[in-house]
């Protein structure tokens, strides 16, 4: 039994070992991840991947999410067509940590043909550690919802 929060990863075929080295930061970082494939670099679809990493979180299965594709935006628009999911694209970690903290998004995208692994990392590390603020802005997101 673990009471640490579970982590869903998934990408498309634009980058796997990044998505791998990420998991284990996620890992480092004291939450469980969940990566969840695809396990080979063969061509895929990212709408397959990106879908069934934002059910996991609408389910209840997992808590966050991280997504990868070549430019993070395709996985992101998939997995935000799932009701609830609110998914984001980050290439900074000021932006990061604003979903989180301002629009309590539950999945983070990133582009593995648009950053390195290093900025990557970090982005996570803002991601994870960041909660939502809430107040004013808990009212903006039930206009999401709506
Ligand atoms: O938004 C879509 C992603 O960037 C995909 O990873 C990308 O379109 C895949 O392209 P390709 O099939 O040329 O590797």
């Amino acid at each position: 039994m673990t009471d640490r929060k579970r982590v869903v990863l998934s990408s498309d075929h634009a980058d796997i070992e990044l998505r791998k080295t990420i998991a284990k930061h996620v890992e480092t970082l004291g939450f469980e991840a969940v990566d969840i494939g695809p396990q080979t670099s063969e061509s895929t679809h990212y709408p397959l991947h990106g879908q069934a990493a934002a059910q996991m979180i609408a389910e209840g299965d997992c808590e966050l999410g991280i997504l990868i594709c070549g430019t993070g935006q395709g996985i992101m628009m998939s997995a935000n067509k799932v009701p609830g999911i609110r998914c984001g694209v980050c290439s900074d970690t000021f932006s990061a940590r604003m979903t989180r903290a301002h629009n309590n998004a539950q999945m983070l995208s990133m582009g593995a043909r648009v950053i390195g692994e290093g900025l990557a990392l970090e982005i996570v590390e803002a991601f994870l550690t960041t909660n939502f603020e809430g107040g004013r802005h808990a009212t903006r997101v039930d206009m999401i919802e709506a």
